[in-house]
């Protein structure tokens, strides 16, 4: 029998990731950019906003002339006409002048600031200014958001609402993105059947592949169901050579640890040019985890306990799937928080721990941790959890109260 015989450190997994190289580039247009990593620095070829534009409904002046304008003392402008929408206004602003201009609207030269409607009065070709402005108020400048040549967007940032409002701005509506990883993922055993077949005893309905190809949606990847492979050897190498030419990453969930029929390890050394990273992980649940790479493509072999399952995943898988998509830093993890634990929670030293927690704010708005006990062959934790709780590797537990880190599902 075979044991886990090049156990790794988480660290030591994700710093083999980085070695990975993110997947080449596409364009996309910008109601597909949401989420996608940008591929290159992209500039801004004109200012934005293209001229100075007023932030209210009110009067273009030129800010000097209300200085010292007061409620019973105003100061009176001429008013020397409208400035209609969307046009460029076809006369200059002197000192001693106003303009009607509409929240928007395009600032005549020689204006610097606009008063407000509620602090002038309009009477016949003149107008009462009721409240001084200063030069800039109530304006924004040409090219105040993104100057001519300035970044809008660097490589590898990931795309949110507001840059792609900034990208539609600056007119550019194809964007460069790092293309989304394909992921084929492979379900083994022979007690294994689909979630729609009719249950014999013995046999257990298949979860992990949906539950991981839902995870690989939700961190930006394409998924592929292969199916369920019995336990033999080469049933499983076809399919996984299969799966290698379509696909960037293969997970095959299942046959992992050290049984006589766990053939994932012997599959995967048998690939020409597999490059063995790990073959069981320092972190519980996930034990036995396999990752190797063949060229720019990994594999990984997954527990098939259907919680270690997704918790490899999002602790391995997760971060190697947006690495390939160019993410990077803090884009490569579940979002985290901090809480205090609700209950002492035992570890061992030299493993790191993920808990199932469900989160609860008390009355001050302090987030406490509550585990949610339960082996990694059960779901239900895991469907009810709000997050993963990390224990270190040099801590042997937590004490209730005190705080530690959570990542977010
Ligand atoms: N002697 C040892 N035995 C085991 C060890 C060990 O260190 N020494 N590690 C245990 C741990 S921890 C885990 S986790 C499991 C992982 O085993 P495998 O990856 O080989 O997975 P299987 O044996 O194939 O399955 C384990 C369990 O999960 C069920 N399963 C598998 N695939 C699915 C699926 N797609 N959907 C739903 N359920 C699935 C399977 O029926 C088994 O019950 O090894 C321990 N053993
Ligand atoms: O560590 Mo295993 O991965 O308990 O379920």
């Amino acid at each position: 029998m075979e044991f886990f015989f090049q156990v790794k450190k988480v660290e030591e997994v994700l710093s083999a990731i980085e070695k990975f190289s993110p997947l080449g580039k596409e364009n996309v247009d910008l109601t597909s950019a949401q989420g996608r990593f940008c591929a290159e620095d992209l500039i801004s070829q004109e200012d934005l906003p293209p001229f100075s534009r007023s932030t209210m409904d009110g009067y273009a002046v030129y800010a000097r002339d209300t200085f010292g304008a007061r409620e019973g003392e105003p100061v009176v402008l001429r008013l020397v006409g409208e400035i209609p929408m969307g046009v460029e206004p076809t006369f200059t602003l002197s000192s001693g002048e106003a303009a009607k201009i509409a929240t928007g609207g395009m600032l005549p030269e020689g204006a610097d600031a606009v008063v407000m409607l509620e602090y002038a009065e309009e009477i016949g070709e003149l107008v009462e200014i009721r409240r001084p402005v200063a030069p800039g108020e109530n304006v924004i400048t040409k090219g105040e958001d993104i100057p001519k040549g300035g970044l809008i967007l660097a490589a590898h940032t990931r795309i949110t609402p507001g840059h792609i409002g900034l990208l539609a701005s600056a007119g550019i509506t194809s964007i460069p993105v790092f293309k989304r990883p394909k992921v084929a993922i492979i379900s083994t055993g022979d007690e294994l059947v689909p979630p729609e077949a009719p249950l014999e005893p013995g046999k257990i309905r298949d979860a992990n592949s949906f539950s991981l190809c839902a995870a690989v949606q939700e961190a930006g990847g394409t998924a592929h169901i292969m199916g369920i492979v019995p336990d033999q050897e080469e049933a499983l190498y076809s399919t996984l050579e299969k799966a290698l030419m379509e696909n960037d990453v293969v997970l095959i969930s299942g046959g992992s640890s050290v049984g006589t029929r766990d053939y994932t390890l012997r599959c995967i050394s048998r690939l020409p040019d597999a490059e063995l990273i790990c073959h069981g992980v320092a972190v519980k649940p996930g034990k036995p985890t396999i990752l190797a790479r063949t060229g720019n493509k990994a594999v990984f072999g997954l527990p098939g306990q259907v919680t270690s399952a997704l918790v490899v995943f999002y602790i391995m898988v997760r971060p190697l799937l947006l690495h390939l998509q160019g993410a990077c830093g803090k884009d490569l993890f579940l979002p985290k928080v901090r809480a205090k634990a609700l209950r002492n929670i035992a570890s061992a030293q030299g493993r790191e721990d993920y808990i199932r927690v469900k989160l609860q704010e008390d009355k001050e708005g302090k987030l406490w941790a509550e585990p949610i006990f339960g082996r990694s062959g059960i779901l239900s934790p895991m469907a009810q959890a709000d997050g993963l709780l990390h224990i270190p590797s040099e801590s042997e537990g937590i004490y209730e109260g005190e705080e530690a880190e959570i990542f977010l599902l």
